[in-house]
């Protein structure tokens, strides 16, 4: 048992190592188009088989020198023998005292080492005047100089954003190879909750937990199977959770994981399969439970929309990345920041406040909450950029304190 403090919850750290421990990667890849893979995880390493670029070229318009040829002092007088655009073969090879007129990107004719702007020379028909303190070997960008042919470019395990696959295509990749996509299923729990559209009866309120937790699915990646709104019902629970553990990687349930009377996602867990943990130092969230049904992960998080969040976030995410095959947490790094007003806080849990990091009076960063904390104001997180991450043994924060806080953008 608990003392009703938190002293007994499972502290955050050991949450994330138990969480780590009991989860592995998928087995099985795709093969998809890179225009079809953002957000997939590269299941193996990515060997360059060029050079990118695959030439030495241009960074600037103007004129391909050899540097021997430039002047110490006064100025250079070289011939302009040839043109070369971006997209056409080199062309012939400079003597001395040639040049070759070249634009960004195009290859340097063979005996080029130097490129000099346009906005530095003189010309005079085919005679180009440059003036001394040019650097040579300056604006050319060498053969390679991005990836090397052989050089592994990206490892196994890295999720594909924007930047990865623009590296992919600069390859000339057709196809890449990815970790098969993880199957999750999520619910929400209670009796109380109806979906949008209908009318609300006495006491019931709209289900958000599904809303929050489909999105972030869907960002992360996962092909995510909606169950629905679950009566307080343990065997239409146990049913509903039993079939989709037959065809899914993990399984997250919102709701009913606390000591109410209507509250049955842990014994129906214990019953269905097992249970790891129960209960995590941590606020909101702290009636987490994880465990596993058949083959599936189980998630159970709290009800409250704030708590749902929080925990997808901090310790759910992290664990569907790894089931994923990602290398990492996801987690972006923690930052200090100032408190502009104080933060309520007792001793006993990890808490994770919601606020608005920014500018100072002085340019250093300070946050300030996002108005009340309860785990049922969900518009606290919208209204956030960041979460204040409050270490368990901490106490009230007063104003001018370092806090560490953990930007919330694009992640959540
Ligand atoms: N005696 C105790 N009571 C509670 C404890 C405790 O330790 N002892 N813990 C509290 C904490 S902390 C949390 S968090 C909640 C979590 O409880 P449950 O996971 O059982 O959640 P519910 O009771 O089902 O719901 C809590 C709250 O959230 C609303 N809710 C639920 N699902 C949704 C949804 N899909 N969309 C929007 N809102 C939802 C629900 O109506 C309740 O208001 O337990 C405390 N109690
Ligand atoms: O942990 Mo509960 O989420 O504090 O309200």
């Amino acid at each position: 048992m608990t003392d009703g403090k938190g002293a007994s919850d499972l502290p955050v750290a050991a949450a994330r190592q138990r969480l780590r421990e009991a989860v592995a990667p998928v087995a099985g890849t795709d093969r998809v188009a890179v225009g079809a893979a953002l957000g997939r995880v590269l299941a193996e390493p990515l060997i360059a088989d060029l050079d990118v670029p695959g030439h030495d070229n241009a960074a600037m318009d103007g004129y391909a020198v050899r540097g021997a040829d430039l002047a110490a002092a006064g100025e250079a007088r070289l011939r302009r023998v040839a043109t070369v655009e971006a997209g056409e073969a080199p062309g012939r090879a400079l003597g001395a005292g040639e040049c070759a007129r070249i634009m960004t990107g195009a290859p340097l004719p063979p005996g080029a080492d130097t490129v000099v702007m346009q906005e530095r020379v003189a010309v005079d028909g085919e005679a180009v005047r440059i003036p001394a303190g040019e650097a040579p070997g300056a604006n050319v960008r060498p053969a390679g100089g991005d990836i090397a042919a052989g050089a592994t470019v990206l490892e196994a395990g890295t999720r594909l954003g924007p930047a990865e696959l623009g590296v992919i295509g600069s390859l000339g990749r057709v196809e890449v190879p990815v970790r098969r996509r993880l199957r999750v299923a999520f619910l929400a729990t209670g009796d109380e909750l109806r979906g949008a559209g209908e009318p609300l009866g006495p006491g019931q309120i709209y289900d958000s937990n599904r809303y929050t937790l489909h999105a972030a699915l869907a960002r992360l990646g996962v092909e995510a199977r909606d169950l629905g709104r679950i009566p307080d019902e343990p065997e239409a629970l146990a049913a509903a959770l039993r079939e989709a553990a037959g065809d899914c990687d993990a399984l997250i349930s919102s709701g009913g994981v606390s000591v109410g009377d209507a509250d049955h996602v842990k014994p129906v867990l214990e019953r269905e399969g097992q249970i790891d943990f129960w209960r995590v130092a941590l606020r909101p969230g702290r009636p987490l439970a994880f465990g596993r049904i058949g083959g599936a992960a189980f998630f159970g998080l709290p009800g409250n929309p704030v708590s749902t969040a929080a925990t997808y976030y901090q310790l759910v995410q992290p664990a569907l990345r790894r089931m994923m095959g990602a290398s990492g947490d996801g987690l972006p790094p923690l930052l200090e920041a100032r408190a502009a007003e104080p933060l309520a806080k007792r001793p006993g849990r990890t808490e994770y406040q919601r606020g608005v990091v920014g500018p100072g009076a002085d340019g250093r960063p300070e946050v300030r909450p996002t108005g009340t904390q309860s785990s049922g104001v969900l518009t606290s997180m919208a209204r956030a950029n960041c979460l204040v991450v409050l270490e368990a043994e901490r106490g009230e924060v007063a104003p001018g304190e370092t806090v560490a806080v953990q930007p919330l953008e694009g992640v959540l």
